[in-house]
């Protein structure tokens, strides 16, 4: 479903990428792991045709995402939660998400609902809303078309524990009815709980991948370890 095929990046000075090549199958969660700075949302932005790799390729059922027929129907992102604009309400953000990718206004609502949003929030200007409802929403935008494939770089952010805890058991219940979900995240703890497997990430290179169980259970052990070995051969 998803495959980054040695793609390399480098911006003027930095290597963000290198050699990166790993695949996401259905019907699971792949946690996409990585200390700050590590490659996670350069690889995404790639993957989703907002920036270009240096060589390689990334792509979405075996083409780039860009040359996909309505991609928004078929893959759902959240890249940015802070790219909303202030001055939309979230029910007209959705609307207007909807109208993008041609589905009912109906489904608006339904997403609504899914992501705990409720009508008088739905009616507030988004500028307005804490950054966990902004997450929510962003959640939801990435769900409107009932995607095959999830691309969300730190969907947490923002979320307190009970929105951590839902929007765990949504990923859960979506990877479960076939959905190809990669979730990228700096924090251990998070991708721990929800991913069935696990690629790490450090100065943009790939250290280690495989399900969680194979990666050991101490799997925050080998994330330190393999981060400070990362650091010491870059230095
Ligand atoms: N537009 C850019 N121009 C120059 N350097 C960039 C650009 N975008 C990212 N980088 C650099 O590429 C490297 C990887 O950054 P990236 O944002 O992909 O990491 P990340 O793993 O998503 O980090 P975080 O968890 O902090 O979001 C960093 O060194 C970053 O400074």
């Amino acid at each position: 479903m998803i495959e980054f095929s040695h793609v390399s990046k480098a911006y003027r000075g930095v290597q963000a990428l290198d050699d990166v090549s790993f695949t996401v199958g259905p019907g699971c969660v792949t946690g996409f792991l990585g200390p700050n700075g590590a490659g996670k949302s350069t690889a995404l932005r790639i993957l989703t045709g907002l920036a270009r790799a240096t060589s390689g390729s990334a792509t979405v059922f075996g083409r780039a995402y860009a040359e996909l027929d309505n991609p928004g129907a078929r893959v759902g992102t959240l890249l940015d939660a802070g790219a909303l604009h202030p001055g939309r309400t979230g029910r007209e953000t959705l609307t207007l998400g909807a109208m993008m990718i041609g589905l009912p206004r109906a489904r608006v609502g339904e997403v609504l609902d899914l992501v705990g949003l409720t009508d008088r929030e739905a009616g507030r200007t988004v500028g307005g809303y804490s950054l966990g409802m902004r997450q929510r929403l962003c959640i939801g935008h990435a769900l409107l078309g009932r995607p095959e494939v999830l691309i969300l770089d730190e969907p947490a952010n923002g979320l307190d524990p009970q929105g951590i805890h839902w929007m765990r058991v949504l990923l859960r219940g979506l990877a479960d009815s076939g959905c190809s979900v990669l979730l990228s995240s700096h924090l251990l703890h998070e991708i721990e709980q929800v991913a069935d497997r696990v690629v790490m990430i450090g100065r943009g290179r790939i250290l280690t991948q495989g399900t969680v169980a194979e990666l050991g259970r101490n799997l925050e052990e080998t994330f330190l370890e393999l981060t400070a070995n990362a650091d010491r051969s870059a230095s």
